[in-house]
């Protein structure tokens, strides 16, 4: 698991840990590391230090600090090390003056570096990066290796507004902040360097899975297991304009668990002749018992979909909504009040679905959608499954994970159904909802990397890679 702080958790813990280190310690330790860092690539990519040349960007702050130390402790590797201050009279002094006293050069303009260091702005990041250093940037050819977070980027939110570095490499210190997850296509590769902030540090705001995570939670059946007792997934989808949400949903249902799906709606024959081993109905009452329902794919938005909505409800065991089921909840509010109180559910809202269920509860979706999805999910007493390239899990009771999509080949039509049947399934097998649906978006993911590898994956696709995604996750 991935641990995640915001910054202001960051910098409570850096301002106790600076309490007790001497002057300086942190920044050289932290620089150290980035200096580490670039040495290693460069002696990937161009076959050793010593000659090669980096121009590091310094901002008027800490993040310039750390750049110019760095570039001091590059020197020591005869690399050719030249600065640019964006802000001269606030240059870091001491940075600075290690730098000079290396043998690094201060210089007006770029130059042809094998390697730009991003030392531009971190932690104090605001908005966009201004024009001067926009312009810098958007002239950089080079590989760019970022220093704590890629400046222009919100660092707790991982929203860009305007010009920002996009980084290949960045280099942050013992805690992982919100943008290294949220934003990892401007963070590139993160690599994490310890400078001694762990014992300071509360616990995390946030987290993101790995694959041990989910390989671990998945629900493997033992000798004493039957069909019925690995948890029954209930799926209410579809409808005779949509019959391919219902396939997709309940598909990704039968592939995740090796107990038993049912199918009840409009599409039974569609359902069946795809998948034979599940049993379909027409109703949600005539289905026979379930440990879970999805509802909500393709079921359309009139008086059936809120009937099967409120039969699903009225059944009392966890449930995964999507679709039109969202839209429906956000139309007829009077529709929760069949759910039993007890009874998880998990919401999986696209951004503008949330913003049908959320807004007439005061709550916008801006950029920071942690904070959204955290705030709907309390309000509704519910699992909140924001997607998006990183898709956002938050419970009720503040939990919250973030999983970063590998790639956009995922936003494809039925992506979202064969979602649903995955969270589905696991929650039928008695995972926390919160988690059952964190794994579900891993697992998601791996499956759309396995079936698009560098080609478009369609949802039938990603739906056929689901096995693949399980066994490598439980590989780990
Ligand atoms: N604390 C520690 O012990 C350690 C700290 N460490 C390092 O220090 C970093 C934090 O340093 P920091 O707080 O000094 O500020 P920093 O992020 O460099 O910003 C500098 C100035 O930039 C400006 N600015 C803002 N937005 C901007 C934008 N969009 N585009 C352009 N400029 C913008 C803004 O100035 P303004 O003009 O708004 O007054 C701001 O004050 C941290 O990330 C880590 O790298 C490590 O060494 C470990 C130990
Ligand atoms: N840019 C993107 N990068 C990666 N994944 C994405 C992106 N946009 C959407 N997704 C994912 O694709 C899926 C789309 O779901 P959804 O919008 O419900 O589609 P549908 O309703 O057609 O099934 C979600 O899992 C979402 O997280
Ligand atoms: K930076």
């Amino acid at each position: 698991m991935l641990e995640v702080w915001t910054t202001g958790q960051v910098r409570a813990a850096e301002d106790r840990l600076l309490a007790r280190t001497p002057d300086g310690a942190l920044m050289r330790r932290a620089a150290f590391g980035v200096a580490t860092v670039v040495a290693g690539l460069l002696r990937e990519h161009t076959g050793g230090t010593a000659g090669r040349r980096v121009t590091l960007l310094v901002g008027g702050g800490g993040n310039g600090g750390d750049a110019l130390w760095a570039g001091a402790f590059l020197r020591r590797r005869s690399v050719a090390v030249t600065a640019v201050l964006l802000s001269p009279d606030r240059t870091h002094a001491e940075g600075l003056a290690a730098f000079r006293k290396a043998g690094g050069r201060v210089a007006g303009d770029l130059g042809e570096p094998d390697l730009v260091i991003d030392g531009i702005v971190g932690l104090s990041a605001r908005g966009p990066l201004r024009q001067a250093a926009a312009e810098l940037v958007g002239r950089v050819t080079a590989p760019i290796v970022a220093v704590d977070l890629p400046s222009g980027v919100d660092p707790d939110t991982g929203a860009v507004d305007g010009p920002a570095v996009r980084a290949d490499v960045t280099v942050t210190f013992s805690a992982r902040k919100p943008v290294h997850v949220l934003n990892t296509g401007h963070c590139g590769e993160v690599r994490v360097v310890d400078i001694g902030l762990a014992p300071e540090l509360p616990d995390p705001d946030l987290i993101a899975l790995e694959a041990d995570d989910v390989g671990w939670a998945w629900r493997v059946p033992g000798p004493g297991d039957d069909k019925y007792t690995q948890g029954v997934t209930g799926v209410a989808a579809g409808s005779s304009t949509y019959p391919g949400a219902a396939v997709l949903s309940s598909g990704a249902a039968v592939l995740a668990t090796s107990g038993m799906v049912r199918y009840a709606g409009w599409a039974a024959d569609e359902v069946r002749g795809r998948w034979p081993e599940l049993v379909a109905t027409g109703t949600v009452e005539d289905a026979g018992r379930v440990q879970a329902w999805v509802v909500g794919p393709g079921l359309g938005t009139g008086q059936t979909g809120r009937d099967v909505l409120t039969a699903v409800f009225s059944d009392g065991v966890p449930t995964c909504v999507d679709a039109d089921g969202i839209t429906l909840l956000a139309a007829t509010p009077s529709l929760w009040d069949a759910r039993d109180p007890d009874a998880p559910v998990v919401l999986t809202p696209h951004d503008r679905e949330f913003a049908r269920i959320a807004e007439p509860h005061g709550i916008t979706l801006g950029q920071d959608r942690v904070q959204a999805a955290r705030a709907l999910a309390k309000r509704l007493d519910a699992v909140v499954l924001l997607k998006g390239n990183a898709t956002v899990v938050a419970a009720p009771d503040g939990r919250a994970l973030v999983n970063a999509a590998t790639s956009s080949w995922l936003a494809t039509a039925g992506s979202g159904d064969v979602l649903t049947g995955l969270i589905g399934a696991l929650l039928a097998s008695g995972l926390d909802p919160w988690l059952a649906a964190g794994c579900a978006a891993w697992v998601h993911v791996r499956a759309g990397e396995l079936a698009a590898d560098g080609a478009p994956a369609p949802a039938s696709l990603i739906l056929k890679a689901i096995p693949d995604a399980i066994r490598a996750v439980r590989a780990g």
